[in-house]
């Protein structure tokens, strides 16, 4: 075989692999008028490389993002550098629908894109080349898993009865919170509240009356709260509360409102209304205290000191 024989079949092969290649390839010259549209593009696109061959890539595709696109080519043509542009910072270029049966949960094909210059034979760039990655699997196992992780986060910060804050991640707050005030002097005031002769519901209504009570307290309580208080379930019947920058006082207006409001309410179930009272202990961080700890306990003797003085009473711890 001839020398140009032999470069003839190797212009032939390449030409037949760019056709074939599940790759995304377009050249465009200096004007964006387009001069190669391979296979990938014309499947994907719906629009044949014969109809489209001298067009304005932007003309024939307005939905393209014109000016966010033409400023990265530019560049390309300018700096003579490659660029890439990740689903990640714009989830496609070209709006192709995403027809693969595993990930038919994207509506859209999600690209990589490759801008690369195209020098001719003198060195100058006259040319420049998208190439297009369908990286729709990559990003909709990464898009689940982060989906995934958030509902995982979500479920060990919260409680799944009544949506507040659980034991664990409330306790951070709460020690979050101490560590201000240690060392910005931060006031802040801890609220236990506790509903009173609980036992007695669960005995006289059933289990998932008492369940649907404490939901109501929650509901009741997170209605209390402003954005910087911190509220959690702190066991079964118990409830704690993280009151940022507000004193003892201020914080025993909101147990009595509070008190007062659940005390009001009544709870529906099985045509049978139900109603409680609760109890609260109050400790602001006015004394020196050593640890979080302490203050979690000062709230707790308060509240004791208010099942004692006969239940549904807000305490100050002193
Ligand atoms: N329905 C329901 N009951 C719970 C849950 N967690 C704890 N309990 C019940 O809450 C009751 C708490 O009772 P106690 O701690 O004896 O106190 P109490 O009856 O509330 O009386 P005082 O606190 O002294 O006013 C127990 O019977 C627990 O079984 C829960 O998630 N759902």
């Amino acid at each position: 075989m001839s020398n140009d024989q032999s470069a003839m079949n190797e212009l032939h092969w390449l030409i037949d692999m760019v056709q074939t290649i599940e790759v995304g390839l377009v050249v465009l010259d200096r004007d964006y008028n387009i001069q190669l549209w391979n296979g990938f593009m014309e499947n994907h696109s719906g629009v044949s490389p014969n109809s489209i061959k001298g067009g304005n890539l932007f003309e024939k595709f307005p939905d393209l993002p014109g000016d966010w696109l033409k400023q990265k080519m530019e560049s390309v043509f300018l700096l003579k550098n490659r660029t890439f542009i990740s689903w990640e910072q714009r989830p496609y270029v070209f709006k192709f629908k995403n027809y693969r049966p595993v990930t038919g949960r994207a509506d859209f094909m999600f690209q990589n894109v490759t801008l690369l210059p195209l020098a001719s034979l003198t060195g100058e760039i006259t040319h420049i080349s998208i190439i297009v990655y369908d990286v729709t699997d990559i990003a909709v196992n990464k898009l689940q898993l982060k989906s995934a992780n958030e509902q995982l986060e979500e479920l060990s910060q919260t409680d799944g009865l009544t949506q507040l804050h659980n034991r664990r991640y409330w306790q951070i707050c709460m020690e979050k919170e101490f560590e201000r005030h240690s060392r910005y002097g931060d006031t802040s005031t801890l609220v236990m509240i506790d509903i009173d002769h609980f036992k007695q519901v669960n005995d006289k209504y059933g289990h998932p009356a008492g369940d649907k009570v404490i939901q109501h307290i929650a509901y009741l309580l997170k209605q209390s709260l402003r954005e910087t208080d911190c509220a959690g379930r702190y066991g079964g019947e118990e409830f704690a509360v993280v009151l940022s920058k507000t004193t003892a006082e201020e914080a025993l207006h909101f147990t009595e409102r509070l008190r007062k409001r659940i005390e009001e309410s009544e709870i529906a179930f099985e045509n049978r209304l139900i109603k409680v009272t609760v109890s609260l202990g109050i400790n602001d961080l006015s004394e020196q205290l050593d640890n979080s700890s302490n203050w979690l306990s000062g709230a707790d003797k308060a509240l004791y000191i208010a099942k004692q003085q006969g239940r549904n009473k807000s305490i100050v711890f002193k």
